[in-house]
């Protein structure tokens, strides 16, 4: 079935809504270590073998997304999510595999997938003199959103996210972080986007804020069928918002599933009649080496294999 999606801010898109939202189908992206500043360590980093003189930021990962359905990424610090984000919104160039939207290919038909898709982050550049108001109006303009329509829009975007009314004329740079970065994710709902890639949206949002946001992205896939992918570090949150929820350790997918379903697995690793909480879910996947059921008989318990395996790794390094 062709749908054609009506965006308030874009031209008409017509979509094949019975296609899958997303298809990240064996996907890699490689960077080069940066060459130290001193000649000994330099040299020593040069006659490493080409591998090591390499980051597999994202090794070989496949997921594919539903239409209107909220997918998390989790992972450690580094572990690759916000380059597999950016592969997605064409920031960055797969070095293997292929992305695509809908149908369309991230490097084929880039434009496409740039006027399907609007990623939040918290790099997110504005002008630090104008006030939210006015960067607001001036992305809007950037849409072609007549500027009546885009005032009503935008005050009631940045009311819901509870920036009072005398902030939104004062200048940005007098704003608190977290505020910024509300700022940042009102831009990225002023365009009701098909596809909406939120990296870390609520990473240092106090705990009412991040609800606000949280009800928004509901609002964004109930109302108007926006499929999400989001990457937290908040396990409340992935647990609240995600239907599925994928981990990901040193660039490469480790688990995918609902958070009820990943959880009750992990509860039965560890030996346990209850579910495992989502912290526990976490460590388990991202541990050094992943504990099998032998490691747990090795060990005698979950708890012991993850410390011995843990201790491994500190020797080793
Ligand atoms: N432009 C780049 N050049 C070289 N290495 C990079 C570049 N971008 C990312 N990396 C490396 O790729 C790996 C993955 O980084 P990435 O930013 O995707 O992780 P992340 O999971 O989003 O981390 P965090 O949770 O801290 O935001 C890291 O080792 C990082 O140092």
């Amino acid at each position: 079935m062709v749908a054609t999606m009506k965006n308030p801010l874009l031209d008409e898109i017509t979509i094949d809504v019975t296609r899958d939202a997303v298809v990240i189908d064996g996907v890699s992206k490689i960077f080069k270590k940066p060459r130290p500043m001193f000649g000994w360590l330099r040299k020593k980093a040069d006659a490493e073998k080409p591998e090591k003189q390499e980051i597999r930021a994202v090794d070989r990962v496949s997921l594919t997304i539903k239409r209107r359905e909220i997918v998390g990424i989790l992972g450690a610090n580094g572990s690759g999510k916000s380059t597999l984000i950016r592969m997605i919104s064409t920031l960055l160039i797969p070095d293997e595999g292929s992305v695509s939207v809908f149908g369309y290919d991230v490097i084929k038909d880039e434009r496409m997938i740039q006027r399907l898709i609007n990623r939040v982050s918290v790099e997110a550049s504005f002008f630090k003199k104008l006030s939210p108001m006015e960067n607001l109006l001036y992305a809007a303009r950037l849409y072609n959103m007549p500027g009546a329509e885009a005032r009503e829009r935008i005050n009631m975007i940045l009311g819901r996210l509870g920036i009072k009314p005398d902030r939104i004329n004062a200048p940005l740079e007098n704003m608190s972080r977290g505020m910024q970065q509300k700022v940042a994710i009102a831009r990225a709902f002023l365009t009701s986007p098909i596809v909406l890639l939120l990296d870390e949206p609520t990473t240092g949002l106090d705990p009412r804020s991040k609800i606000d946001v949280q009800n928004f992205v509901n609002e964004l896939r109930d109302v108007h069928d926006a499929t999400i992918l989001i990457t937290t570090h908040d396990m409340d949150e992935a647990e609240a918002l995600c239907d599925r929820v994928s981990i990901i350790d040193q660039g490469r997918l480790m688990a995918l599933g609902t958070t009820e379903d990943l959880k009750r697995q992990v509860g039965l690793l560890m030996g346990r009649e209850e579910p495992a909480t989502m912290n526990e879910v976490f460590m388990h996947y991202t541990a050094t080496r992943q504990i099998t059921e032998e490691d747990i008989k090795r060990y005698g318990s979950w708890e012991r294999a993850f410390e011995a395996l843990e201790a491994e790794r500190e020797e080793e390094e």
